[in-house]
């Protein structure tokens, strides 16, 4: 079977997971145990993925099999608008020195993670791998989504140009165990959860959403990315990038009632309209994933509950000595 031929087995495989300490990263190391390969990872003080010299020499050292590309600068609508040339330059970096390196050291399967951000501002719903560079992009995320779409055209021309099996996965919004809940640099669902949670806790009769409520999002569980994720490594080969989506999506503000249904917060909601709104409605097309024969498990409401458990129980740890959830400390 030739090398770039599918099923793609992970059997016996030696298999790096860049940015194995971030939510996807690690939701794929969970998946990962479950099969037969061999997991390896290096955290950034081993390597730091935008240093071109150590990522070369990690690679040439480790010589994995397969490489998914976890590893990323991310945030949500407020930090990708504040520092766009982090989100540009870390992104470009990562991305390009892990697949030029991946190529040289003949790793045999790659995966790339880009975003449902690549697409159109006003991209025609739901949204279709067609639509990528057909109209003007959203500005908050611009320089983000920029890094991300070279990171597909970098996976595209090696496979062009070197008949290297580099493929790319689109993911939707994402939430889950390991997400950040910082409040300022986080995504809407775990900022949403964490503040409804205070808000309870404090007693407050209202509680502040950024921007109008009015935006469309649609949220997968990062379990079922996880699962998208293996399944497209084995079961895909192509140039085409694949989008992973949940196939329904939801307004902010029906987002923040849900959430503060789970949570038990029965105080009003209110605007901070000095927020960002961002694009208005991003809902995707996962109609190749599922010709592929893979759909999602984990239903919106289900995933938000046990997430917010994960989080409780999180939050609990300073009491004993230290908790170790992400962006918690940081931010008040
Ligand atoms: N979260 C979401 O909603 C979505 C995420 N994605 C994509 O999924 C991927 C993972 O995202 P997610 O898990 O949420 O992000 P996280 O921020 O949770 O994780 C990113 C990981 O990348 C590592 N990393 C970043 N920069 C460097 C660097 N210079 N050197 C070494 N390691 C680095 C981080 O390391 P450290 O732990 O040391 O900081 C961290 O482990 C990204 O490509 C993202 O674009 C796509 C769609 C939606
Ligand atoms: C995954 C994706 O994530 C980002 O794009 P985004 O979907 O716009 O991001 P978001 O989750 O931060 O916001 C979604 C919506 O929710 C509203 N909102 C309300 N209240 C809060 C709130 O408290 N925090 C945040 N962050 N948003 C809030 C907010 O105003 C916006 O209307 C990019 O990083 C992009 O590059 C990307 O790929």
């Amino acid at each position: 079977m030739p090398d770039n031929a599918t099923p793609f087995s992970l059997d016996g495989k030696r298999v790096w997971v860049a940015g194995h300490r971030g939510m996807v990263g690690q939701a794929v190391v969970r998946r990962l145990e479950d099969e037969p390969c061999e997991i390896l990872t290096a955290d950034r003080k081993t390597v730091d993925l935008r240093n071109q010299a150590e990522v070369k020499a990690w690679l040439a050292d480790a010589r994995p099999d397969v490489v998914i590309l976890a590893a990323a600068r991310v945030g949500g609508i407020l930090a990708n608008s504040t520092y766009p040339a982090d989100f540009l330059y870390d992104n470009l970096m990562v991305e390009a020195n892990i697949i030029h390196s991946s190529f040289e050291v003949g790793v045999g399967k790659l995966l790339f993670l880009g975003s449902s951000c690549i697409y159109p501002k006003f991209a025609e719903q739901p949204i279709t791998e067609e639509s990528l560079l057909t109209g003007p992009l959203e500005s908050t995320n611009e320089a983000y989504a920029i890094a991300k779409i070279a990171g597909i055209k970098l996976c595209e021309a090696y496979r062009q140009q070197h008949g290297a099996d580099f493929i790319s996965a689109m993911p939707t919004n994402l939430y889950g165990p390991g997400d950040n809940f910082d409040l300022q640099s986080s995504h809407v669902l775990p900022a949403l959860l964490r503040r409804t949670h205070e808000a309870k806790q404090r007693g407050d009769p209202s509680l502040v959403i950024w921007g109008s409520g009015s935006p469309r999002r649609e949220f997968l569980h990062v379990d079922d990315c996880a699962a998208a994720l293996v399944y497209l490594l084995q079961n895909y080969s192509a140039p085409t990038h694949v989008n992973i989506g949940f196939g329904e999506d939801i307004s902010i503000l029906d987002l923040a009632r849900l959430i503060a249904g789970i949570v038990g917060f029965s105080g009003t909601i209110e605007h901070d309209l000095s927020k960002p709104d961002g694009t208005p409605r991003k809902l995707m097309s996962s109609a190749r994933l599922q010709a592929l024969g893979w759909k999602p498990k984990i239903g919106l409401r289900d995933g938000i509950a046990s997430t917010y458990e994960y989080f409780v129980r999180m939050t609990d740890q300073p009491a004993r000595g230290g908790s170790s959830l992400r962006g918690f400390a940081a931010s008040g």
